[in-house]
């Protein structure tokens, strides 16, 4: 089974207080996903491999390291694109691919309508993001698809999952550590996460 990393962290605990608030506005929701999606990068990347570089330091010669293997975000449209930018602003040389799905509201299928990645997936690692871990069901399609297309190193970030995501995505890609902001209590009948944030598409892009 892959490894669950639910973060502990005040900082986080802090911002999901304020991501799960109805009453948070559109910029500061939009604001502290980001920010999560930064601190999250911190446990997410802290087994990279490096590579040792001779350099000059203003002093000296001496030995530092660099990530060894290219990073490829893949956020899932739309939300994942909400936690883009604090993953990135970490690793700036990340590539960024882009994978479309959207969930049908009554089977609560994913349905892709857009995928394009670079070809740094086949021997970098891939971050796959998406805030919402609910069903599953869109983490592992894009999964699949991203291992369809050549990636052997996936890892899969998010913001918010629950029992029954989890179980699925450890299922259908047991090779992928997951790793969460929080873990909440269950699904309800229409797929939303309880306690949950709601629609983070929604929440993210003032759509509703
Ligand atoms: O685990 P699952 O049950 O698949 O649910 C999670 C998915 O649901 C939401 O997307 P949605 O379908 O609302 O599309 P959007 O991001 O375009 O709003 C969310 O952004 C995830 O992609
Ligand atoms: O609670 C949920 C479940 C799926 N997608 C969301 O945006 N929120
Ligand atoms: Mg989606």
């Amino acid at each position: 089974m892959p490894k669950v990393t639910v973060l502990k962290h005040p900082l986080i605990e802090h911002k999901m207080s304020i991501i799960r608030d109805k009453n948070t506005s559109t910029k500061s929701f939009r604001e502290n996903v980001s920010e999560v999606g930064a601190l999250i990068t911190y446990e997410l990347t802290k087994d990279l491999e490096l590579q040792a570089k001779e350099i000059e330091t203003p002093v000296t010669k001496t030995t530092v390291y660099e990530l060894k293997k290219p990073v490829v975000i893949v956020p899932i449209l739309r939300a994942g694109l909400g936690m883009v930018d604090g993953i990135h602003d970490m690793i700036p040389s990340a590539k960024v691919g882009h994978i479309g799905l959207y969930r049908n509201e009554e089977t609560l299928e994913p349905i892709t309508y857009y995928a394009k990645f670079p070809q740094e997936i086949k021997n970098g690692c891939v971050i796959v993001i998406d805030p919402m871990l609910a069903t599953g069901g869109s983490a592992s399609a894009a999964i699949t698809k991203l291992k369809e297309a050549g990636a052997t190193d996936v890892r899969y970030v998010g913001l918010v999952g629950c029992p029954e995501g989890v179980e699925r995505l450890q299922n259908d890609h047991p090779d992928v550590p997951i790793y969460l902001a929080a873990l909440d209590e269950r699904l309800n009948e229409k797929g939303y996460i309880v306690p949950g944030l709601g629609d983070c598409g929604d929440r993210l892009f003032g759509t509703k």
